[in-house]
């Protein structure tokens, strides 16, 4: 295969009309790595992949492949290929003349490019299918040819828009795995739009995750759940409580709020001088059930929800002042002693678990 590129998103936007679908993002993708562009519909992550590719022209700023600017080279000059949604396969060609095609378009001789395309099928092991037409195929396998007839062309980058999204849920997991499988092995440079922020987190090395044309934090899986940035990514990933309220207190390394209620919090981190109010997370799973709270990392509440998901429990938690409060309890621990809605519980966490949650500027 060939070498894999970096790409460097330089303050780019893209204007439509009187929508602005990105706003001047900046983002570096080093070579070889697996990027996911994670967000919620309309965050424009299809956007910048198109950006990316060439299907769509930049209003400002640049895209450098390598050292080279690609923001005017047509997209077959620019040393990527688009993986689509639909997979955009021919119905009346065979999967070798599928796959051969982009070669056919460069003037290569027959013998040689249904060579080449053979080769890729035998790699995407769809070669005992090679005389079939896509609809002779199952939803896995056309992924594969779509896959086979982007590699073809040897890009320093793949760029794939919701690959799996027409896979039923188990073949999505298998796919999945042989996405991530492909791209170690070649070791190009993929870049993946997805609203899943589970397909995010099994394939990325580094996730991107924008929200209304920004992109409001760009990590590896590990970071961007552990330590989400802004209360955007803390709720799109789903696993932290977010408590937000009055700034009330600020020092150095530790910062005071205060809710509607009369509730004060801590936790450890900074917030900009103008900030009248800060946002703290907690996550899910480090909430403590039943323990007296130390002051400013607890409260007492109202249980207002309980879901048994088998290994674990859910419980929605009510107090004044506060977003609906989740708590996740190993199954074991929570029927040693159960509780029911209508309880009041006591909820307690580590200072250290608690985050301070930065804003992005809009
Ligand atoms: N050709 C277009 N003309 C006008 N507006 C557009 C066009 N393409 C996209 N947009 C707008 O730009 C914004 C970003 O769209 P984009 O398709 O990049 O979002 P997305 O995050 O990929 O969403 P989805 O997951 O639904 O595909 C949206 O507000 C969309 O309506």
């Amino acid at each position: 295969m060939t070498k894999a590129a970096d790409i460097d998103i330089a303050a780019v936007s893209k204007v439509y009309g009187n929508t602005t679908a990105v706003h001047a993002i900046s983002l570096k993708i080093p070579a070889a790595t697996y990027c996911c562009l994670l967000g919620p519909s309309g965050c424009g992550k299809t956007t910048t992949l198109r950006m990316i590719a060439g299907h769509e022209n930049i209003t400002t700023g640049d895209i450098l492949l390598g050292n080279t600017i690609v923001n005017d080279l047509p997209p077959a000059s620019r040393g990527t290929a688009m993986m689509f949604q639909s997979y955009a396969l021919f119905p009346h060609l065979d999967l070798v003349d599928n796959v051969a095609f982009s070669l056919k378009m460069k003037g290569m001789a027959k013998d040689e490019r249904r060579r080449e395309a053979l080769e890729m099928l035998k790699l995407m092991q769809l070669e005992p299918y090679a005389t079939r037409r896509p609809a002779q195929l199952s939803g896995g396998q056309q992924q594969r040819v779509a896959l086979a007839r982007a590699l073809i062309t040897k890009p320093e980058a793949l760029l794939l828009d919701e690959p799996l999204s027409a896979l039923d849920p188990f073949l999505k997991i298998r796919m999945r795995a042989e996405l991530k499988k492909l791209q170690t092995s070649l070791g190009i440079t993929f870049v993946h739009v997805t609203h899943s922020q589970e397909e995010a987190m099994a394939l990325a090395d580094i996730i991107v995750v924008m929200n209304d044309g920004r992109i409001e934090q760009a990590a590896p899986p590990r970071k961007i759940f552990e330590k989400p940035a802004t209360a955007f990514v803390a709720r799109f990933m789903g696993n932290h409580n977010i408590i937000t309220g009055r700034l009330v207190g600020k020092s150095d390394d530790e910062v005071t709020i205060e809710l509607p209620g009369g509730m004060r919090f801590f936790a450890p981190g900074l917030v900009p001088h103008a900030e009248m109010t800060a946002d703290i997370a907690v996550r899910i799973d480090h909430v403590r059930v039943g323990e007296s709270p130390m002051a400013g990392f607890g409260f007492t509440g109202i249980v207002s929800n309980i879901e048994d998901l088998g290994a674990t429990v859910k419980i929605t938690v009510s107090a004044p002042g506060l977003e609906d409060f989740t708590v996740v309890m190993g199954d074991a621990a929570f029927f040693a002693e159960p509780f029911k809605i209508g309880d009041a519980v006591p909820l307690s966490w580590s200072p250290s678990d608690a985050i301070v949650l930065g804003r992005v500027k809009q």
